[in-house]
């Protein structure tokens, strides 16, 4: 009894030590806001408790109250709450109307604020390359919070906590595990003081703030003119706001640096190449007076990519062209008023007969069409050969059957059967498209003259695309620029870049070798496929599948492995697991993939038939959308989404392994590992009967 009654009263003497421990917080705290910042004083008053010494005299926990945000010019971070769980990067709101979340946008009321989560997600950035780069801390230490005075509530959307008073204190303190011992509290509190200096809200003269944002330059945290601003715009779109993001210092540098030549970006999924690649297009917007070209092979990523720019920079972004090569070429001949007749429908029709005509002569060799169409088009047109005695001698990287003289006379024969059917209906197929661009581009240049090239994907282009992208490009300094990663290439053929008479050397060739987009798990996955396979680099360098080097700084995530009994139990499991992924709303962050067209158009009607929102990829261009996105792993190249299904994976892979065909096997998993590399925090992977039922992450 005698316990009970003094556990009691030292019961009491807490609540009465944190009564006064608060009404002492909020006089001292008073001062610090401003009038109107009461949502403030009162989210800082309820955690200024914690920062008290306990029993033993030691402080657990360190706030950092009202400090600038590096690198803007007059913004500010609420609270920084540093303790045994990790960071807490605090933005405090006194909203009238209740948060919620509608659609899976933050509101307030019915008014849209998800710029609110786009701006404390920014917000807790220089955190995380602080500590990573001071004291070699994860970036999942640090999370990014909303709390609402006067209101009550406990969520987590898209990974920043959204709090109401009674739930702050409880959730910080008592749901994440301790991952920082006392020393570690110390010093990161120490290590945030200095990032985020004690704010010094107003008519700061203008030299101070650029010294401030000099300093921060020079820290290497960020470029302030143009990336923090970007940041802090407002987004509204989900996708969108992962690619508004700060860059490392070792980014930054790569997007500051002169080239004296060509240059190239190369690392394995994720890690920023495209991100660093679409800010040096604004670095080259400004520092020239020419267009800038920004091209890929496939056509998504422009189309992305050209939204975004103009979100990002809209006073630049029409100096910046984000063109798929096929389109850009058809453009040029346009412009240059070259008739020609694309066709490739018309084309495919023409290979067709010319195959009925001598097919028979292939059966020893490969019964199936598609090789020989590849072949044609990777190896005789897409490196511009003229002439037989050309292609017997040719080099034919990245194709693994050996052909002999007379496979390959044959193989001519078939081609120019071909080209004459096509000579005679008047038309021309994709690769004949970029010959003739490539030769009109050599006869007159476009006018204006680029400022520079930038190439996406790189690996997948044809020695003549190469070729043509080589001659848009001006020979001086930061002219072309390629990026890529050899074992993301999906499509055959190859090349080397001294094929195209290009030879980049030395601090011209840039590795990225951090990960930011998947779930370490994710990551792991997507590697396994092709961790036995070798790649042959552009520079001729051999490249392993999983780099020995690669390091993640993304937050938890999950995979999951579905072993479904039949074809329409894959399928209810497909539905099953989108509903629960949109259970709150969000069906834009999720992708279903598949190998085959066909198969993503049955999944896209099961899923409407289902009134699940459904978008195709192929009409997708990056604008916000709420839909389930639907569509081939190859059309899912360079994007990215929170959660990816991918039905049927092993299925289509060991199918095509089946047939014997190593090159097609190959491409395949490189396909999957794509497919697989684009999820960040959920992927799914279902097939019938082959996996193992298992969730790792
Ligand atoms: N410094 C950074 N901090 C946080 N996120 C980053 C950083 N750099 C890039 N990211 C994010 O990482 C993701 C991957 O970036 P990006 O698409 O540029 O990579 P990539 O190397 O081109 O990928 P892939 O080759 O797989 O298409 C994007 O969401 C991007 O916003």
């Amino acid at each position: 009894m005698t316990g009970h009654l003094s556990r009691r009263q030292a019961a009491a003497d807490r609540s009465q030590q944190l009564i006064r421990d608060q009404r002492d917080a909020h006089a001292a705290l008073a001062p610090r806001f401003s009038r109107g910042a009461d949502g403030e004083r009162q989210v800082a008053t309820t955690l200024m408790t914690l920062t008290r010494p306990d029993s033993t005299g030691r402080q657990r926990w360190f706030m950092l109250i009202d400090r600038a945000w590096p690198g803007t010019r007059s913004a500010n971070v609420d609270m920084i709450l540093i303790g045994p769980p990790g960071v807490f990067v605090i933005d405090a709101k006194e909203w009238t109307s209740p948060p919620q979340i509608h659609a899976g946008v933050l509101c307030a009321g019915l008014d849209n604020r998800q710029s609110e989560i786009v701006k404390v997600k920014a917000m807790i950035r220089p955190a995380q390359h602080a500590l990573a780069r001071k004291l070699h801390i994860a970036a999942d230490i640090v999370h990014p919070v909303l709390a609402f005075a006067g209101h009550s509530l406990h969520r987590n959307h898209q990974g920043v906590l959204l709090l109401g008073m009674p739930e702050l204190r409880p959730t910080l303190t008592g749901e994440l595990p301790a991952r920082l011992n006392a020393a570690d509290v110390g010093a990161v509190h120490e290590a945030l003081a200095e990032v985020y200096p004690a704010y010094e809200p107003c008519n700061l003269p203008s030299d101070h703030v650029s010294a401030m944002a000099a300093d921060n330059v020079a820290r290497g945290l960020f470029d302030p003119q143009d990336l923090v601003e970007a940041v802090v715009a407002e987004a509204t779109s989900r996708s969108m706001e992962r690619w508004m993001t700060f860059l490392h210092p070792s980014q930054l540098a790569i997007v500051k640096r002169t080239y004296t030549g060509p240059a190239r970006i190369s690392g394995p999924a994720g890690t920023g190449k495209t991100v660093v690649g679409l800010w040096r297009a604004v670095e080259a917007a400004k520092s020239t007076t020419g267009p800038v070209l920004v091209t890929s092979l496939v056509r998504m990523v422009p189309r992305v990519q050209a939204r975004l720019l103009q979100q990002l920079r809209p006073d630049l972004a029409h100096r910046i062209e984000c063109v798929n090569i096929h389109k850009w070429a058809a453009d040029f001949l346009a412009a240059s008023k070259v008739k020609v007749s694309y066709d490739p429908g018309g084309a495919e029709n023409e290979f067709s007969r010319a195959w009925l005509d001598l097919r028979a002569h292939f059966s020893a060799l490969d019964p199936l069409p598609l090789y020989w169409r590849q072949e044609i088009d990777t190896v005789i047109k897409g490196r511009g050969l003229t002439n037989r005695e050309q292609y017997r001698a040719t080099a034919r990287p990245g194709r693994r059957r050996r052909l002999t003289e007379s496979d390959r006379d044959l193989v001519w024969r078939l081609y120019e059967q071909y080209q004459q059917r096509m000579l005679d209906r008047g038309i021309l197929d994709s690769a004949d498209l970029l010959l003739h661009a490539l030769a009109q581009v050599r006869l007159t240049p476009p006018e204006p003259a680029y400022g520079a090239v930038i190439v996406d994907e790189v690996q997948d282009l044809s020695l003549t695309a190469l070729r043509l992208v080589t001659e848009l490009a001006p020979s001086g300094s930061n002219g072309l620029l390629l990026i890529g990663d050899c074992r993301q290439k999906i499509y055959p053929g190859g090349y080397r870049l001294s094929e195209a008479g290009l030879s980049i050397v030395g601090g011209r060739n840039e590795v990225l070798t951090v990960n930011y987009r998947n779930a370490p798990a994710i990551l792991d996955a997507a590697l396994d496929v092709i961790a036995d396979q070798r790649f042959e680099d552009i520079d001729g360098a051999i490249v392993t599948g999983r780099p020995a080097d690669l390091a993640t700084r993304h937050g938890a995530g999950r995979v999951i492995r579905v072993a479904a009994q039949t074809s329409t139990d894959l399928q209810q499991r497909v539905i099953a697991m989108v509903r629960e992924l949109t259970a709150g709303g969000g069906y834009g962050e999720v992708a279903v993939l598949c190998f085959h067209g066909k198969q993503a158009k049955d999944y896209a009607s099961l899923l409407r038939r289902e009134s699940i929102p459904v978008m195709d990829l192929d009409t997708y261009a990056g604008d916000p959308d709420d839909r389930v996105k639907v569509g081939t792993w190859h059309k899912a190249k360079g994007l990215e989404f929170a959660h990816v299904l991918l039905p049927d994976s092993a299925d289509a892979v060991a199918h095509v392994r089946d047939q014997t065909d190593v090159e097609a096997a190959a491409l395949a998993r490189h396909a999957l590992h794509v497919a697989m590399s684009r999820a960040r925090e959920t992927l799914w992977l279902g097939d019938i009967g082959r996996s193992q039922p298992t969730t790792v992450g």
